[in-house]
């Protein structure tokens, strides 16, 4: 069975149930210079271990989505480089249980702007992203350290429950 999924705009609100939300922020600056401004802390990761970063090329392709992965040890920095791009999410609903599958009903995808970036909560079922028009390259940031069901695999991709698809729009 396909499941229709409507692209959401990023908000902290939106976001909250499957991470933390980096966007430019409206408040005043908590330091100034000459010709600068700087907000810190914004947002916070939550590690233990030296932090890996990624970098994905992701390409123009159907806006289908068959199989997810998780990293029940570990948040995960996400932010585009250059162009919009598109994260599918879903809360998963053991964390403890290495045997879980999404479920296809429980996906919502984002949409994440240049300037904005999101920390995906540990256990958080997501696919790569997708790019929203033009092909985009994105950078993650993770702990390098072993997640406790192995996801360090070469294939961490888990299919939905019942083979189920997700188109999103
Ligand atoms: N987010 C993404 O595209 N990839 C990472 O989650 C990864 O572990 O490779």
């Amino acid at each position: 069975m396909e499941h229709k999924v409507i692209i959401e705009d990023l908000t902290g609100t939106a976001f909250a149930p499957y991470g933390k939300v980096i966007d430019l922020p409206a408040d005043e600056p908590s330091k100034t210079g000459d010709g600068w401004n700087c907000w810190s802390y914004i947002q916070m990761l939550d590690v233990s271990e030296p932090i890996g970063f990624g970098l994905v090329e992701t390409q123009q392709r159907a806006f289908v989505v068959t199989a997810m992965e998780r990293h029940v040890s570990r948040e995960e920095l996400l932010l585009t480089f250059d162009r919009e791009i598109i994260q599918p999410v879903a809360c998963c609903n053991d964390i403890d249980d290495p045997e879980e599958q999404p479920d296809p009903r429980a996906v919502k995808c984002f949409r994440i702007k240049p300037g904005q970036a999101i920390v995906i909560g540990r256990g958080v079922w997501h696919s790569p992203a997708y790019p929203a028009s033009e092909d985009a390259r994105y950078l993650f940031a993770i702990e390098k350290k072993k997640d406790k069901f192995g996801d360090e695999m070469v294939n961490p991709w888990v299919d939905f429950i019942g083979g189920d698809t997700i188109r999103f729009a």
